[in-house]
Formats: structure tokens, C-alpha cells, sequence
């Protein structure tokens, strides 16, 4: 019972996670995380997301171009971005803004099925802006507005550096995407359900879901794990920092799931073949010293890499910023928040469970007046 392990708090038909003849297995609406990884692309994804079934040619292409056509941002945010602290958490930010655009949203609660598409794929489009606008005005930079012509993870990447970015990049960058965009009842999107079971606005749902994810026992983890690998710093260094933080009983940051345990996840697959890819065409310094760290925490724990563990090592060949790493992940997994947000609202009860009252009963009430 502690932390819900293994309770089933809601029906869905967005995501399958099991564990099946020891793998893991990763559905989006049915099809299966690896071939989408190899065919698909992050539009198509988020579209499958959304409306639960693959487009047609003709829907893909209005979908992507309404994404595109949707990615530049009210003045008044740009405005909110320039007023921010620079050191501000980029997350915090992703949250602020959020929570901005709901402001200026009219029609904020929820009417239709058709309003809630509408505001969700306004947020698809608008992460990745409000993120890389935010770190060129942080870092004193000229704002690159998005194009049109360039796919969503290619824009992203021209306007976080300014430039366009290699096939070998974008590719890259979209995969994540894809690899991230949903995971049934994580700690965020249940955040976002609970929130969406009171009628909140989508807004107010998807800033609870921004506010959970940067938790370092959730999204937040990617950013640690960078951490750990410049700590550690060279690989034969990662065997000695895995057995004194284990010995200490400190955590291992990007090891563990609440749901894949003693298998592998699926996206770590995915996702250690990439950062290998990279790492051969770029800087292997990350990857080695990834593999020497997952080496160890198996030797010594018995634990497997998450989502977030090779994460850290592509975004950082990316020429991502580490405190940019959770940002990445929220800029993926708004597709699979928008998609639970509406699954709930179109099949609503209140989520209010029950605790277990373990503090005193009965006491006395003495007033301030007869204390010490
Ligand atoms: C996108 C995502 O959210 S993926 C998860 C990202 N988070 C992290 O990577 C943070 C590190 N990992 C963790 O803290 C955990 O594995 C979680 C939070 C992901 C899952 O936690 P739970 O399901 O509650 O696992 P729980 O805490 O019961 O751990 C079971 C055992 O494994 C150990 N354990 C679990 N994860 C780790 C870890 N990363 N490092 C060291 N030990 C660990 C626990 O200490 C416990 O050991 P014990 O039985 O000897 O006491
Ligand atoms: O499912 C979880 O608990 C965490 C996770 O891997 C994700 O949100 O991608």
C-alpha cells in the first residue's frame, strides 16, 4: 500500500506497461514503443496520443502544421521570461508561463472535447518555445523565432543554438521525444488526473504535472545523473562512487522503477543505443563513464537504468544545458499529459482516496491562556 505500489487508480486506454516473460513492455494506444521508435516521428506520436489512432496522410500534415503555426508566444510571456530571475529553475519557468497562458485563455474551462485539443496541442507547440526563449534571454542572447518549415524537435534545437541542427541531431532529439512522451500513471500524470478529476482547468492539470516531473525521484533525476557524471569523471573512477554512495545508503540517481523492477525498460534500450550512437560521432566521455556506473549499481544492487539514466549522456552531446534536462522530458511528455487530462474529464469521478489516521485522537483543548 505505501506509495500506491501496484494499486490500479484508473482505467485507460492510452498506455500499457507490463512486465511479460521478463521484458518490458511499452504500448502507446497499442503499438508497441520499439516500432515506434524505429518508424514513427514525434507529431505522429503526439497526434496517436491525443486521438488514439494513427493519422492519415492528409491529418498528419494539417496537425504538423498547426503545431508549427502555433509555436510563437504572446508578447506578454516574452515579457514574463524577460522579468524572471536568470538563475530561476528553467522548470519553474516552464510552470510560471503555463500558468500564464492560462491567463490569458478565455475559455479556460472545460467546454468540449474540442476546446480541450485546441488548448493541448497550443501546449505542445509552445514548450519548446517557452524554453528555448527563456534560455537565450537567461543567457543574454537574441531570441530565434520558430519556423514553420522545420519539424518539431528541428526547431526546438534552431532555436535553443541558433543554427540548424544536423540530421543526426534532430533525429536524435525526436526519438527522445517519442521515447518520452507518455508512461501511463507516473507521479506527474497522476498529479495532472487528480487535478483534472475536480474539473481544473487544463491548464491548472498541466502545471500540477510540470510542478511534480522536476522531483529528482521522477523527471528531475536526468539532471542528477549529470551531476554524478562529472563527479565521477572518468570511468574507472564510477565502481569506487557506486559502492561508498551504496554504503552510505544514498540512491543511485536514473536506477530504479516503481513498475519495470528486476527488467529492463524499455526506453533505457532505446535510449543506451543512442547515447552510443552519439557518443561515437561525438564526445565518448559520458557514455563510458554511463556504462561503468551501470556496471557497478548492478554488481552491487542489483538495480537496472531508468529513463533518465542515458538520458543525461544524449542530452549532454546534444549540447543541452544540464538544468535544460527536465525541460526536455516535460517538452515530450505534454502530448501523454494533454491525452490523460482529457481521458479524465471525458470519464470523470473525483479521485479522493482514504488515509489512515495514525496520529492522537480525543485530546483536550487547553486555551493559550493555561499554557506555559
Ligand atoms: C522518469 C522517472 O520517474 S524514472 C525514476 C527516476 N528516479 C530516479 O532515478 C531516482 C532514483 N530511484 C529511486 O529513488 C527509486 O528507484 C524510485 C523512486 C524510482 C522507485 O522507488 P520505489 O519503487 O519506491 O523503490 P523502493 O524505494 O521501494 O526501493 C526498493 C529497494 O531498492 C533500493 N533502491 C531503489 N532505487 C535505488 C537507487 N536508485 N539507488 C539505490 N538504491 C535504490 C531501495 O533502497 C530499496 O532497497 P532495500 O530493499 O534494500 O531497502
Ligand atoms: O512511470 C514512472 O513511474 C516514471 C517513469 O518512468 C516516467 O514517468 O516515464
Amino acid at each position: 500500500m505505501s506509495g500506491l505500489e501496484d494499486v490500479v487508480a484508473c482505467e485507460t486506454s492510452i498506455c500499457r506497461i507490463a512486465v511479460e516473460e521478463d521484458r518490458g513492455v511499452l504500448e502507446y494506444r497499442g503499438y508497441d514503443i520499439h516500432e515506434l521508435a524505429k518508424n514513427s516521428s514525434y507529431e505522429e506520436v503526439a497526434f496517436l496520443l491525443l486521438f488514439g489512432d494513427l493519422p492519415s496522410k492528409s491529418e498528419f500534415e494539417s496537425f504538423k502544421e498547426e503545431l508549427a503555426m502555433k509555436r510563437e508566444l504572446p508578447p506578454q510571456i516574452i515579457g514574463l521570461l524577460t522579468h524572471l530571475p536568470p538563475f530561476t529553475h528553467p522548470m519553474v519557468v516552464l510552470r510560471t508561463a503555463i500558468s500564464y497562458l492560462g491567463s490569458m485563455d478565455k475559455h479556460i474551462q472545460y467546454k468540449s472535447h474540442e476546446r480541450s485539443i485546441e488548448k493541448s496541442i497550443s501546449l505542445i507547440a509552445k514548450f519548446p518555445t517557452i524554453v528555448a526563449y527563456f534560455h537565450r534571454i537567461r543567457t543574454g542572447q537574441n531570441l530565434i523565432h520558430p519556423r514553420e518549415d522545420l519539424s518539431h524537435a528541428e526547431n526546438f534545437l534552431y532555436m535553443l543554438h541558433g543554427e540548424e541542427p544536423t540530421e543526426t541531431m534532430a533525429k536524435s532529439l525526436d526519438l527522445d521525444f517519442i521515447l518520452h512522451a507518455e508512461h501511463e500513471l507516473n507521479a506527474s500524470t497522476f498529479a495532472a488526473r487528480i487535478a483534472a478529476s475536480t474539473l481544473a482547468d487544463m491548464y491548472a492539470c498541466i502545471v500540477a504535472a510540470t510542478g511534480t516531473l522536476l522531483g529528482p525521484l521522477h523527471g528531475g533525476a536526468s539532471q542528477k545523473v549529470m551531476e554524478m557524471l562529472r563527479e565521477v569523471a572518468v570511468p574507472w573512477r564510477a565502481e569506487s562512487y557506486v559502492r561508498e554512495k551504496l554504503e552510505n545508503g544514498e540512491r543511485i540517481m536514473g536506477f530504479g522503477h516503481r513498475v519495470y523492477r528486476k527488467v529492463m525498460d524499455p526506453r533505457t534500450i532505446e535510449l543506451k543505443i543512442l547515447a552510443k550512437k552519439l557518443a561515437d560521432e561525438k564526445n565518448p566521455k559520458w557514455y563510458q563513464i554511463s556504462e561503468a556506473i551501470e556496471e557497478a549499481v548492478y554488481k552491487y544492487k542489483g538495480l537496472l537504468p531508468n529513463v533518465d539514466f542515458y538520458s543525461a549522456s544524449v542530452y549532454a552531446n546534444l549540447g543541452i544545458p544540464d538544468d535544460l534536462f527536465v525541460n526536455i522530458f516535460a517538452i515530450g511528455r505534454i502530448s501523454g499529459w494533454c491525452a490523460h487530462v482529457i481521458e479524465q474529464y471525458e470519464n470523470n469521478r473525483l479521485i479522493r482516496p482514504r488515509a489512515e489516521y495514525v496520529g492522537s485522537q480525543q485530546r483536550r483543548y487547553v486555551p493559550l491562556s493555561d499554557r506555559e
